[in-house]
């Protein structure tokens, strides 16, 4: 997607903040279009706090004069915005392209409201193109992928669940943990599988947020939409 299409799902979500908010503040460069847009706001007197989804965000936020405080520090949130790797029916989405789903969901969770931002090439019809990426601890890594792979076969598991990697090196979490991609290629049930990798010791989280999200903000050649569940 041309950063100018994020950045009109991003001026579009912006208009949901008010003053006083306490705001999640989303990882990828999607959401890095909206703490760009936010920065300019805060500097001319709008009043928020923003928690951010990863380090990456934090940084870029502090550098932009946002005022930022931990979820330990504000654990209820008014609204959250942030991207997705696709947005499928009831607007259930997978995310964690970026390696922060984790504090995503936590943050998400802890949030009143959830808006997603996103090109109309990340709306799908059902998930799964996306390889789903899963949050595993370092500890019995192999233990744990055999045991997604042998829950997951039943639920549209088609590929292989491959250890992300930083160039030569496992991609460590912000949490320290590993990602897991699992190449699904259609997810028809999304909630049996949000379901059955949750109970996988191992499993820290899966890339599934379901429920979570009340609005996506869509941009497209032919304007921007809004999707509701
Ligand atoms: O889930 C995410 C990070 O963990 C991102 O929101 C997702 O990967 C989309 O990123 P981008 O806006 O760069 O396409």
């Amino acid at each position: 997607m041309s950063a100018e299409l994020k950045r009109k799902a991003a001026e579009v979500a912006l208009t949901h903040v008010r003053p006083g908010m306490r705001l999640g503040l989303g990882t990828g460069s999607t959401a890095e279009e909206f703490v760009k847009l936010l920065g300019p706001r805060v500097a001319a007197g709008l009043d928020v706090i923003g928690v951010p989804t990863s380090e990456r965000t934090a940084a870029l936020a502090a550098s932009l004069g946002i005022r930022l405080a931990t979820l330990d520090e504000l654990p209820e949130l008014d609204l959250t915005i942030d991207g997705a790797d696709e947005i499928g029916p009831r607007l259930a989405l997978v995310k964690g392209g970026g390696g922060a789903l984790l504090r995503e969901k936590i943050v998400a969770a802890a949030s009143a409201r959830m808006i997603v931002i996103a090109d109309s090439a990340k709306v799908v019809a059902e998930l799964g193109a996306f390889p789903l990426p899963i949050e595993v601890v370092p500890f019995g890594l192999e233990a744990t992928r055999r045991a997604i792979v042998a829950r997951a076969a039943a639920l549209g598991l088609e590929g292989p669940v491959r250890l992300r990697m930083a160039g030569d090196r496992p991609y460590l979490t912000d949490g320290g943990h590993l990602i897991l991609d699992a190449s699904f290629r259609r997810i028809p049930q999304p909630e049996a599988l949000a379901l059955a990798l949750s109970g996988i010791p191992g499993c820290v989280e899966h890339g599934l947020f379901i429920g979570l999200a009340s609005l996506a903000v869509v941009a497209g050649p032919g304007g921007v939409s809004l999707l509701e569940p």
